[in-house]
């Protein structure tokens, strides 16, 4: 394996007409760092990951990939992709259709190696067409396996399974990446980013909003929101409550995220004693997540 960066993502940019679905991304990934690409719809996750894999050209910016530029990667099966509903043949068996991506690598993994690892020797004959869903992207995850690539990109992968085969196929992924490989997964789920992944990368409207260890998001899903109309408040004041990650304050009312809502209530009402209407709730992951994911505060 090369030393440096597994993926480098400089100044990207692609546009689909009026649509700016990557609007300037520069994200660095080091070489076995699981990395969760989280964001809601129309993100920009799908169009990342396509060039990152060159499967389309960037208006503007670079990608490497081990120092290599995208088609080269892919030629030497330095990186491999299960896709959103990639394409399998409905009339070849699981292990041929592996056997088949096997044969295009220099170096590919034994057939039966990369069945086992997506959890599914037992489907080797079963024809494409025969394929339920979640056993469809197990499939795809054994053909993305099997050129053995340092770097591996997941695009949504446990979309159509149930919650045991989501359970199976990160045990797989894990095996995966403990043994020193680069794990790029995009994802809508929050607790799937949470559980796997080493580092979150938020995106939203075709730019990363956060980017952080597990442990940051975490801390930031954990907080608290406090409200109350507090007379006399000031900016200065408000941002400086102990705890508070970020504030509003429109006239007398005041919004405020907090990592300690104890602290920052007792301190508020030591300054302002007058402060009423005081609510305190649960950001939880989700608000967390749609706070990050969806104000438009340009
Ligand atoms: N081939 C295309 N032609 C036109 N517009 C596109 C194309 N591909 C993506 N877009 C647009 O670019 C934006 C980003 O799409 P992208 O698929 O990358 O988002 P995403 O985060 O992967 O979303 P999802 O979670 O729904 O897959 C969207 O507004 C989408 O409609």
């Amino acid at each position: 394996m090369t030393t440096g960066a597994a993926v480098r993502l400089t100044g990207l940019r692609k546009s689909y007409g009026e649509v700016r679905a990557v609007d300037g991304i520069d994200l660095t990934i080091a070489p076995g760092e699981v990395v969760a690409l989280l964001g809601p719809n129309g993100a920009g996750k799908s169009t990342t990951v396509d060039l990152i894999l060159g499967l389309s050209a960037p208006d503007a910016g670079d990608v490497t990939v081990f120092g290599a530029s995208p088609t080269e990667a892919v030629q030497t099966g330095s990186i491999g992709a299960m896709l959103q509903g990639g394409a399998l043949l409905d009339d070849a068996t699981v292990g041929e259709m592996v056997a088949m991506v096997a044969s295009l690598h220099r170096d590919p993994m034994p057939v039966g190696e990369a069945l086992a690892r997506a959890g599914i020797e037992d489907l080797a004959n079963r024809r494409g067409n025969k394929l339920s869903g979640g056993q469809k992207q197990r499939a795809r995850f054994a053909v993305a396996l099997v050129s053995d690539p340092d770097v591996l990109l997941l695009d949504e992968p446990t979309a159509a399974m149930d919650v045991a085969s989501r359970r199976e196929f990160w045990r797989s992924m894990q095996a995966f990446s403990d043994s020193g490989r680069t794990v790029l997964f995009a994802t809508h789920y929050l607790e799937e980013a949470e559980e796997f992944a080493d580092r979150v990368v938020l995106m939203r409207g075709g730019r990363i909003v956060a980017d952080g260890s597990v442990a940051q998001v975490r801390a930031l899903a954990g907080g608290r929101s406090l409200r109350a109309v507090v007379p006399g408040a000031t900016a200065t004041a408000i941002a400086n409550l102990p705890g508070v990650t970020e504030y509003q304050l429109r006239g007398q009312r005041i919004a405020v995220s907090s990592t300690d809502s104890d602290a920052t209530l007792r301190a508020l009402l030591t300054a302002f004693p007058d402060a009423h209407d005081i609510e305190i709730t649960a950001i939880g992951l989700e608000g967390a997540f749609l706070s990050l994911t969806s104000e438009e505060e340009e």
